[in-house]
């Protein structure tokens, strides 16, 4: 097994046509170690995103390769990507992107369907992540019925449902005070240490401090 979970090569993402494309990376290398906790940060606009859609297999590069875990992304299809996607990785966004007519639970449980698990097992496995998260209180409550915080822990659970090894995150404490922030923090340094790779797009100096590695993003460039 490589030390690498994610490579990258050349990769490239343009967004448009001619004169009008706008050339949001233009050729990165990069090597993400297994198990290292890494912050990508930058410059606003300048491919912080895109790079994490692009190594989280949300979308597919212009040109270059994405290794994942040693499968070359660029020879799957959408549909094999699509899984490749759901059994390694996990996703955090800025503004939670919770069900709100559903439970806390329910919301985790959502991310579960697909798996095959019998759904006492994952109602059972909600309730595990959700007390993981410090919101075994919370399970029966709607998202409209947590702080923002509270709905940031919920957005983690999911996002731990099918045990990936990578948690990717875009600008997860963005929208919460520094007491939320610093929950948030301590969660995702607990997830660190019992072995998962973490991954956060920030403009938080705090988080980009406290990572092991930084990769900075300027001009769809990496900075050395
Ligand atoms: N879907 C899209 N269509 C067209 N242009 C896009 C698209 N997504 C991003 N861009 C452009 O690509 C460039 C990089 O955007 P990206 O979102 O990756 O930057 P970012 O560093 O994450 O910014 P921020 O910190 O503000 O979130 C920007 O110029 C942006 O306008």
């Amino acid at each position: 097994m490589s030390n690498s979970i994610i490579r990258t090569e050349k990769l490239t993402k343009s967004y448009g046509r001619g004169a009008a494309a706008t050339h949001a990376l233009r050729g990165v290398d990069l090597e993400i170690p297994r198990g290292s906790f890494t912050a990508i940060v930058g410059p606003s606009g300048h491919g912080k995103s895109t790079l994490m859609h692009l190594l989280g297999a949300l979308d597919r590069p212009s040109s270059g390769t994405v290794h994942l875990d040693g499968t070359d992304l660029g020879k799957l299809d959408s549909a094999g990507l699509a899984r490749f996607r759901g059994r390694k990785i996990g996703f955090v966004f800025q503004f939670f992107n919770l069900l709100r007519g559903l439970s806390a639970a329910e919301n985790v449980e959502t991310a579960m369907m697909l798996s095959g698990a019998p759904p006492s097992r994952q109602a059972e496995r909600a309730r595990e992540l959700l007390a993981l998260v410090g919101l075994a209180e919370k399970a029966g409550s709607r998202p409209g019925e947590l702080s923002g915080g509270q709905q940031q822990r919920v957005a983690i659970a999911r996002a731990l449902a099918n045990d990936p090894e990578i948690l990717m995150m875009d600008e997860p404490t963005g929208n919460l005070d520094s007491a939320a922030e610093e929950e948030i923090m301590q969660i995702l340094l607990d997830l660190h240490s019992q072995g998962k790779t973490v991954i956060v797009v920030t403009h938080n100096p705090d988080i980009a401090r406290r990572a092991q590695a930084v990769i900075q993003v300027q001009d769809g460039q990496i900075r050395a």
